[in-house]
């Protein structure tokens, strides 16, 4: 069976999402911080402790009761702006440029003279980061929670002091504390292919993070006669016949009524909701403008669907009345924010063109960030095991969670028709489970041939300084570092294309 995708994926950057819990980020980066705080906080039993000890854990206490940006692990969720002297807030950061951060307060000093209301909520602050985060190499992303300190209310200035700890954090595009994924595709140019869709879905699942998946360019559907073949479309003029419509006005829209309800039950069976959309038409935004309030969340797809088109509509148009529209109060001159840059789509392949780069969160009216990403003809799946893939799709997810006792016979079933397996082969998307089983296997053979392991096992998790778990690479005497990792990927892709060209000759 060829594998049609994978040849794709040599000419693109994959985009890797991951999910991580809260205490596993960064922990390589912070052990300088860690060490810190345990010298502090814990009792040494087998020495005596410095006279002035407690003294000294008084002034940190003082010191992180002021301000506190001090030396001191990542900031948990509960902090409050109560805490904050007057020349500090918190904030999102909304986007990175070269040595600056666009941060948008979310919450001021509640105290303070000057700023007597929470007039400030919604403030762009242009700041930089605290040099000692950087040295203990503490990296802000876009989408982080962070406090900013002495700032400049008039010319909009201020410090990043600190990190608040993060919820989520996917990897391409980095973006810290996303917690909706918007998988975005198009009925038409390009057209919605089932394999493609799946393997966004896929990805998308595997960070965990909820998902709404949006259909666009519903408008476009009934100008495309080549979407079914003639017997079927006979057969659509027969019935709009027999119906007595007017065929000439309303065919176009029996059609696509049909297309729409065809890809509606398929995607329902599949364990989606689809959002149908046109960016053109404004048909089904109010509903997706509802659907992405007050959430920060990622926009994926393949390029030329209408990611861009879509984040501008919905940025410029519905309910723009609203006073919640005007939460944002962007710097004088400011431009990070504006329309983002639409792409022609390819005359030649129905593609786009990858017109997407930097990753910025933008505010939308209704309360609630929106971040593009540059569309990828097909994620990488690289994180996906093959024991890990059934449960990324909602159908067998299903029936295995509901079978909870009961499970699959072997501990490590399949599921691809062992003896006393519970999934069966009733749904539509088991050959491609299958497709992509193959495809994860055989590039997980070809890691264990060449890491002497597979990429999960990579990791061994320790329990570190207060009780935090720690990640730490697994190394391979001798054996690490003899490829890059990038040239690995790269001859698993290479390995693969041969594959399904051999198979392409055998046929
Ligand atoms: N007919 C039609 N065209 C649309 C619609 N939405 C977007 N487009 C067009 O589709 C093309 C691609 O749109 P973009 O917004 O650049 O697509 P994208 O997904 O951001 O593409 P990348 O940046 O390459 O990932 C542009 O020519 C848009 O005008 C729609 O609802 N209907
Ligand atoms: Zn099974």
């Amino acid at each position: 069976m060829p594998i049609p995708s994978l040849s794709l994926l040599r000419h693109r950057t994959p985009t890797f999402l991951r999910h991580i819990t809260p205490f596993s980020h960064h922990q390589n980066h912070h052990s300088l911080l860690i060490t810190s705080f345990k010298h502090q906080n814990q009792p040494n039993l087998s020495r005596k402790p410095p006279p002035n000890n407690n003294l000294l854990k008084a002034k940190q206490i003082l010191n992180s009761k002021k301000d506190f940006s001090t030396l001191s692990p990542i900031l948990s969720p509960n902090h409050t702006a109560a805490e904050l002297s007057d020349s500090q807030a918190i904030g999102t950061v909304a986007a990175s440029q070269a040595n600056f951060m666009r941060v948008i307060v979310t919450a001021g000093p509640s105290r303070s003279r000057e700023i007597e209301d929470s007039s400030k909520n919604g403030s762009e602050l242009l700041c930089v980061v605290r040099a000692v985060l950087k040295k203990i190499k503490r990296r802000v992303l876009v989408g982080d929670k962070v406090v900013v300190g002495s700032i400049d209310w008039v010319d909009r200035r201020g410090i990043i002091e600190n990190v608040f700890q993060r919820s989520s954090e996917i990897l391409d595009p980095p973006v810290a504390n996303v917690d909706h994924l918007l998988v975005l595709f198009s009925l038409e140019q390009p057209r919605l292919d089932s394999f493609v869709l799946t393997r966004f879905l896929i990805e998308a699942e595997s960070t965990g993070i909820p998902i709404t998946l949006a259909l666009n360019k519903v408008e476009l559907v009934d100008q495309e006669v080549g979407y079914f073949d003639g017997a079927v479309l006979l057969m659509i003029i027969m019935v709009g016949v027999i119906a007595f419509v007017d065929v000439e006005s309303d065919f176009c829209d029996l059609f696509m009524k049909m297309v729409l309800s065809d890809w509606n039950s398929r995607l329902r069976s599949w364990g989606y909701e689809p959002l149908f959309c046109s960016v053109d038409s404004k048909m089904g935004l109010h509903t997706l403008a509802s659907v992405l309030r007050d959430q920060t969340t990622v926009i994926l797809g393949p390029s030329g669907v209408g990611k861009s088109s879509l984040i501008n509509a919905l940025r410029n148009k519905p309910n723009s009345h609203d006073e919640a529209d005007n939460w944002f109060d962007p710097i004088m001159g400011s431009k990070w924010f504006e329309d983002q840059r639409v792409g022609e789509v390819s005359t030649r392949n129905g593609r786009g063109k990858h017109t997407t780069r930097n990753v910025s969160l933008l505010p939308l009216g209704g309360g609630g960030y929106l971040a593009d990403t540059p569309g990828f003809s097909q994620p990488s799946l690289l994180k996906v095991t093959k024991q890990s893939l059934a449960q990324y799709f909602p159908e067998t997810r299903t029936v295995l969670s509901v079978n909870e006792p009961a499970k699959c016979t072997f501990k490590d079933c399949l599921h691809v028709g062992e003896p006393g397996c519970i999934v069966k082969g009733d749904w539509e998307r088991y050959p491609l489970y299958f497709q992509l089983l193959d495809e994860i296997k055989i590039r997980e053979e070809f890691q264990l041939r060449t890491f002497g392991t597979k990429r999960e096992d990579n990791v061994r998790y320790k329990a570190g300084d207060m009780g935090v778990q720690q990640e730490e690479p697994r190394l391979e005497p001798k054996k690490h570092r003899r490829q890059s990792r990038k040239r690995i990927n790269q001859s698993i892709l290479d390995e693969l294309n041969e594959l399904s060209s051999d198979e392409d000759f055998i046929r």
